[in-house]
């Protein structure tokens, strides 16, 4: 199932799963400047020969590589159609600015899946080239993975990664959903404290980093997207907003599917409730299969 002729991965653990295989791996990333994990799940009968779609999935702040396919029990739903997933890290690891791990929502564990482009972050915050291109051309090289059958789904920050990547690049990214995604991060706390320090003071730089300021830029996505988000989740008001990008799709005609769940917070509990919709919904636009 994985073809390294080049030995370009490391394995650290590697597990039969729902009929399939989860694998862990490290490489020298090329975008990051530094040693990279990620982790593969392959699905029952895939080969060189009959490559499988596959779903990149984001996690949100603080997260690994190892949490959304712990967590949410994605694998299960996915095994069923016969999906492959690819779940990233969500920051370089050691990249040694100073003050990268004082805080929970900026640095480590919080790269906002963007390119930084101030100094000294933008040595190795580079969470968008690795995602947009590095992360899929490798997988795809040496995973029995179909690159023209490639969608994106992400948690709060991961939300707001798929959202963004989704959106600036559709040819790239078939089908894409969120769960509880910080939808408009130039207007709030996270976004703000984490764009600043990446991107600088100029806010004009942010809107190709921002879901609802593509959208009102004229960015759509051909397929409906797929948002869920808990009512008593306690970043909803402060951070995370989704009746804002509700609106702008609804001003530009993007295809929207933005559920709303009384009783359920931000945590993977409520991504375990509705994961099996997401995975539904990617599988449709990707194999075909109804919804
Ligand atoms: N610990 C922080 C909150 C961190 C947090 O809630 N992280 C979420 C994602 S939030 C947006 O990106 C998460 O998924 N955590 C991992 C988990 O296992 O739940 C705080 O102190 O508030």
């Amino acid at each position: 199932m994985l073809s390294d002729p080049g030995g370009e991965l490391t394995t650290r653990a590697e597990h039969a799963c729902c009929g399939g295989r989860v694998g862990f791996y490290s490489h020298a990333s090329r975008a990051l400047g530094l040693e990279a994990r990620f982790a593969v799940f392959m699905p029952a009968g895939a080969s060189m020969a009959r490559r499988v779609p596959v779903i990149h999935l984001l996690a949100g702040l603080t997260c690994t590589e190892e949490t959304f396919l712990i967590k949410s029990n994605v694998i299960r739903f996915a095994a069923r159609h016969g999906i492959a997933l690819v779940a990233t890290d969500t920051s370089p690891r050691g990249a040694g600015v100073s003050g990268e791990d004082d805080a929970y929502d900026l640095g480590t564990g919080a790269g906002f899946y963007l390119d930084a482009t101030r100094a000294p972050w933008d040595a190795h915050y580079r969470m968008g080239t690795y995602v947009g291109d590095e992360l899929p051309h490798l997988t795809e090289r040496l995973f029995a993975l179909d690159g023209s059958r490639r969608g994106i789904m992400g948690h709060s920050m991961g939300g707001h990664g798929a959202l963004v990547h989704a959106l600036r690049a559709p040819q790239k990214w078939k089908s894409v959903s969120a769960f509880a995604p910080i939808v408009h991060p130039a207007i709030v706390p996270w976004g703000e404290k984490a764009f600043s320090t990446y991107l600088g003071a100029d806010r004009t730089t942010w809107a190709a980093h921002d879901a609802t300021l593509l959208l009102k830029a004229g960015h759509m996505h051909p397929t409906t997207i797929l948002i869920d988000q808990g009512e008593a989740d306690q970043f909803l008001h402060d951070q995370l907003r989704p009746d804002l990008f509700r609106d702008a799709a609804t001003s530009v005609g993007q295809a929207l599917d933005l559920r709303l769940h009384a009783g359920y917070d931000h945590s993977y509990w409520f991504i375990q409730s509705f994961i099996e919709d997401h995975v539904r919904h990617h599988a449709a636009i990707l194999t075909g299969t109804p919804a």
